[in-house]
């Protein structure tokens, strides 16, 4: 069936900020773990057409046995020593499709309504990447002294998904290697060669990075009634 995305999830990180002496992804969440929270959404998301997952050598195995509860599940492959080396190592070892989303595993609470807009957005304006307006007051400062306030109208916070067709990703991150350039995100890369847009998401999509995060990972879920 044409028209539907495949999506990469890294799982490959260290969570270093999170402490937890184990990659934060299989830390539980009312008896699952992030990573299959997160692999539930795409499962259930009728739009995607298979899940990709990067994984740290002495995690592959392991990670291939979720295949068995998730279905969708296709290739899983190493990842390398930053999220945007782990995501161009599944990028290239999946097959051509025609739009991918690129997905945190650390962000599991991403709704259905986010990867519907987002499915919506990529096929009419070919990138498009979830995100949600700051809150806060952002100044810019050098060492103390405050230079100057931005303005919060043009600030947006940016999330995974990022969805994109397929040949622009590949060729964002083939000149990335070739330009050494090292992004925080996918979009960035995406960005060197063609416009970006963003799709409006919400407060909720927050990615588990510190330990006080897994407090507010609890009130989501309490908030959606599953603990
Ligand atoms: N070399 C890496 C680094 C990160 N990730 C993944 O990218 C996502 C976002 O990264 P981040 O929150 O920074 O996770 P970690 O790198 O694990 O955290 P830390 O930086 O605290 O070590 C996570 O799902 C993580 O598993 C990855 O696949 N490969
Ligand atoms: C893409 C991303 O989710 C943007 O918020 C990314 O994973 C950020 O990683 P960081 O190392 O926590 O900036």
């Amino acid at each position: 069936m044409t028209n539907m995305y495949d999506v990469i999830i890294p799982a490959a990180g260290m969570g270093k900020r999170m402490q937890a002496n184990k990659n934060k992804v299989l830390l539980e969440l009312s008896g699952k773990t992030i990573l299959e929270h997160t692999l539930q959404a795409f499962q259930d998301d009728n739009n995607c057409r298979a899940i990709h997952l990067a994984a740290q050598s002495e995690e592959l195995e392991m990670f291939r046995t979720f295949a068995l509860q998730y279905h969708k599940l296709d290739v899983i492959t190493e990842g390398g020593s930053e999220r945007q080396y782990s995501i161009y190592n599944v990028l290239k070892a999946i097959k051509p499709c025609e739009y991918v989303f690129v997905h945190d595993a650390a962000r599991p609470f991403v709704t259905r309504e986010t990867l519907q807009k987002l499915y919506a957005a990529v096929q009419l304006r070919k990138s498009a990447i979830a995100a949600v307006k700051v809150k806060d007051t952002i100044k810019r400062v050098h060492g103390t002294e405050v230079k100057g306030t931005l303005n919060r109208d043009e600030l947006w916070q940016i999330q995974t998904p990022q969805a994109f067709e397929y040949h622009t990703l590949l060729a964002a991150y083939e000149k990335a290697e070739r330009d050494q350039f090292l992004g925080t995100d996918d979009a960035s890369l995406v960005e060197r060669i063609e416009k970006v847009s963003i799709v409006e998401s919400d407060y909720d999509n927050i990615k588990l990075t510190t330990p006080e995060d897994m407090y507010f990972a609890e009130a989501i879920l309490k908030k959606r009634g599953i603990i």
